[in-house]
């Protein structure tokens, strides 16, 4: 590390972050963002516009007060009543700076200013110095300094640390630049200025071309020491430059990136989290770093390749930004390496020949569900068949239900290879569907109990449905499992229409139902004991 050149990371969460709709936050909440950032190691937080109401101003001078380490800054117009706020907010830090503003390019200086180049360079004089009075660390920022003329840029910038300024900070206020070009203007005004010892360069770059993070690169490369940026790259429009991008490709590019940050990354993840419960923004899934899919990998390839060595797929480790542990999610993408591992995790230690079946099943619910939950696997491996012989399959059925008509189901069964199909109808889809089953298998029973229930979360969860018909000699369970609760409703028919005809077989045989009767009493007396409910379940 030594040989490495320190980068200061100035956080403009609170300021520049703010300004974006949707990410308003209130003092209690500002200040927990604050402290937040003291932990991650940020070297200067902006904590507002104190000029801009009461409420900012207020924020500001509370975070100047509780922050300890970092430096704690106001920004300002070039005006002296702004100067004046911002002064006196952050007076009780014990860092504090002001970070003064004024636009350069011609297009902000004759359509929004309504100020000549040299009215404008007087005016960067005449506040810096006024600033300087308030404050020793004054950071001076030449906005839209991208679209300026850089001879001019060179002369303010100049003024500026002539009349006192300790950082100067170049903006691409509208992410205009590539970054060749931002390195360009930053490498020049680093060169060419002559006072630009006394004083860091700042960059401080918008997302909107996307190119925030390399033009924040871009700019060390160029000279610039310091990095304003934000967490989760919130900002105006765009947004600005994400921390925890900016960061991490310091450090994970370190063999080809002579810098070094003061961030400690195991931070990062705690920081985007409260962000986002604060402001109640949740992060894209795919956002580099701290987005849920960041370090999380679906696809059976991949997730082979990770189990062999996490380097195959992951170029930084998710403990290095504070996260746990990669994440195999199991999915449509994913091979039978990673769902035996995840079943492993769970406890099932399933024989080798039951492993083939039991994919399948899974990869038809994986076309069904967006995502497999481990509720989804347990669910699947209960519901596989592991008692009573298997004598009617579901083919396929079709139903026809409404509020205003009688429900009719069409159902094919197969048994031996061969397929039945029969049309019945009911008073509801399901009651249809199990009569035209009834119909099929020619053994008349009756539906004692049917309790339908979510396995698992969300909306496209799986549904377990859990019956006991009779046939007036015994009593059978069976359940079934499926995003459709017409299809689960069916396989839990069949699963105990199947025990019911291996049971009568055997009663033939034997003249009784001993066998239904006894595990009957066995539901009864224990009824959630997962190990006869196996015993009827439909495969
Ligand atoms: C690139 C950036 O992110 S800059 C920061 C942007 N952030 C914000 O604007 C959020 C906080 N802003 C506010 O609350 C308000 O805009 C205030 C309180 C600062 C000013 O409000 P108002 O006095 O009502 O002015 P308003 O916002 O309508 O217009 C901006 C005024 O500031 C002037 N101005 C803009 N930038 C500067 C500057 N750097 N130095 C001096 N004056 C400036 C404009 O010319 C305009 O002046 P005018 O009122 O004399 O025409
Ligand atoms: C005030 C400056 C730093 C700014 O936010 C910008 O130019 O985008």
């Amino acid at each position: 590390m030594g040989d490495k050149e320190r980068i200061r990371i100035f956080d403009t969460t609170l300021r520049d972050g703010e300004q974006a709709p949707g990410y308003s936050m209130n003092l209690e909440e500002k200040l927990r963002i604050a402290s937040r950032l003291q932990a991650l190691g940020v070297d200067i937080i902006e904590a507002g516009f104190a000029i801009a109401s009461p409420g900012d101003f207020e924020s500001v001078r509370e975070i100047a007060r509780h922050v300890d380490g970092p430096v704690v800054a106001s920004l300002a117009r070039a005006l002296e009543k702004d100067l004046d706020a911002a002064g006196e907010a952050v007076k009780e830090a014990r860092r504090p700076r002001i970070h003064l503003f004024l636009a350069t390019s011609d297009l902000h200086l004759e359509y929004k200013l309504k100020m000549t180049r040299e009215h404008a360079l007087e005016q960067v004089r005449k506040m810096v110095t006024y600033a300087r009075n308030l404050c020793d660390d004054i950071e001076f920022s030449a906005e839209d300094a991208s679209r300026s003329d850089l001879d001019y840029l060179c002369k303010v910038v100049e003024t500026a640390i002539a009349s006192g300024a300790t950082t100067i900070n170049l903006p691409d206020t509208v992410g205009y630049s590539l970054p060749h070009e931002l390195e360009r203007m930053v490498r020049t005004v680093h060169t060419s200025v002559p006072n630009m010892d006394k004083a860091i360069l700042s960059v401080h770059n918008h997302n909107d071309l996307g190119f925030a993070v390399a033009n924040s690169l871009a700019g060390v490369m160029g000279g610039a020491r310091q990095v304003e940026c934000t967490l989760c790259g919130i900002g105006e429009r765009a947004g600005n430059a994400s921390l925890e991008e900016f960061v991490m490709a310091v450090k994970t590019r370190g063999d080809v990136l002579p810098y070094d940050t003061g961030i400690d990354t195991r931070e990062i993840t705690k920081s985007a989290r409260l962000l986002s419960s604060i402001t109640g923004v949740s992060v894209f899934p795919s956002k580099a770093i701290v987005g849920t899919n960041a370090f999380a990998h679906e696809s059976g390839i991949h997730q082979h390749g990770m189990m062999a060595n996490a380097k195959t797929y992951e170029i930084m480790t998710p403990e290095s930004v504070g996260l746990k542990k990669t994440a195999l999610v199991l999915g449509k993408h994913s091979g039978q390496h990673a769902f035996v591992k995840r079943l492993e995790e769970l406890g099932y230690s399933l024989p080798h020949e039951r492993i083939p079946a039991l994919f399948e099943d899974f990869k038809i619910t994986a076309d069904r569900k967006k995502t497999i939950t481990d509720r989804d696997l347990i669910a699947l491996v209960e519901s596989s068949s592991t008692g009573a012989a298997e004598i009617w399959h579901l083919v396929d059925f079709v139903v026809n239900s409404g509020n205003m008509i009688t429900s009719t189901a069409v159902v094919t069964l197969s048994k031996d290879g061969k397929k039945y199909q029969e049309v019945a109808s009911g008073t509801g889809p399901v009651y249809a569907s199990l009569r035209a089953v009834e119909k099929i298998i020619r053994h008349p029973f009756s539906l004692e109990d049917y309790k339908l229930q979510a396995v698992t979360e969300h909306r496209d969860a799986l549904g377990e449905v859990l019956v006991k018909i009779s046939d007036g000699e015994g009593f059978y369970r069976g359940r079934g499992v499926s995003t459709d609760v017409i299809e689960a409703s069916i396989l839990s028919c069949l699963a105990a229409v199947n025990r019911m005809l291996d049971n009568s077989s055997y009663a033939a045989g034997q003249g009784l139902s001993a066998r239904a009767m006894s595990f009957e009493n066995d539901m009864l007396s224990s009824h959630s004991d997962k190990a006869k409910d196996r015993e009827v379940s439909h495969g």
